[in-house]
């Protein structure tokens, strides 16, 4: 599903002419099945947003190979990488991103509408998905008339709403009590065995790599492990 090989970045930091170059990628290479969840653990400052930022094409590498169900995307320019991510990638994120003055229903809705799909295939995807999510009853509410974790579900739907194969997440749980966190991991694994969801989840948090089936360990721009979970 995603084959990563020799993927380098380098970022130049601080004023023009004293620049300082930090490699933050040193050649990260991978394989990831369909249907797995896979955790990228690693501490703060140790490359993990800028490996799915690439990943989801948001920058590009210096250097290295990207294929996702066979296709080279690490050198596509911002406008085919945002049809790519659209087709291919869900998103979410430690703040669920959710826009405030659109209700729980419009929030999932919106990925559809860019998409050009017609009123009514877009409300019956989203009752679907409230449903699978447990929002039925809040779908009218807006985002701050909701609990974190209830937040964190509409994110997870929008990001499922137009069926891509992959789901990118940033600290999903970084905002949530450990209850919720408990929660909200165990619809992410109800959601990859159903669906055949596969899941990419960054993180510090090593509960959340509790239902990976596999961790990668990311230190200093270098990944090791892809070790299976012992059951
Ligand atoms: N746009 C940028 N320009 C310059 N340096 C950057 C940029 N983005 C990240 N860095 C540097 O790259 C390194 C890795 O950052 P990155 O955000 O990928 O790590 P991380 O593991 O995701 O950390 P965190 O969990 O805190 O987000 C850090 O030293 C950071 O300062």
């Amino acid at each position: 599903m995603i084959t990563v090989d020799a993927l380098h970045h380098t970022f130049s930091i601080g004023k023009k002419g004293h620049e300082k170059k930090v490699e933050v990628l040193k050649g990260i290479s991978f394989h990831i099945e369909r249907g797995e969840i896979i955790a990228i653990v690693g501490k703060s400052g140790s490359g993990k947003s800028t490996l799915l930022q690439i990943i989801a094409g948001f920058m590009k590498p210096d250097s290295g190979s990207i294929l996702v169900n066979n296709t080279e995307i690490a050198g596509y320019n911002e406008k085919q990488s945002a049809a790519f991510r659209l087709d291919n990638f869900g998103f979410i994120f430690q703040n669920f991103q959710l826009l405030p003055a659109q209700t729980v229903f419009e929030n999932i809705e919106l990925p559809l509408k860019l998409k050009g799909v017609n009123r009514d295939l877009r409300a019956q995807k989203v009752t679907e998905l409230l449903n699978k999510v447990g929002l039925t009853e809040v779908a009218d509410h807006y985002p701050n008339e909701l609990s974190g974790g209830q937040q964190q579900r509409v994110s997870i739907a929008r990001a499922m709403i137009t069926n891509p194969p992959i789901i990118l997440a940033d600290e999903p749980t970084g905002s949530l009590d450990s209850q919720t966190e408990q929660e909200i991991l165990a619809l992410i694994r109800k959601l990859n065995k159903e669906e055949n969801l596969t899941f990419v989840i960054i993180t510090h948090d090593e509960e959340v790599a509790t239902i990976s089936d596999r961790q990668f360990r990311m230190t200093d721009g270098v990944l090791v492990g892809g070790m299976s979970r012992v059951i």
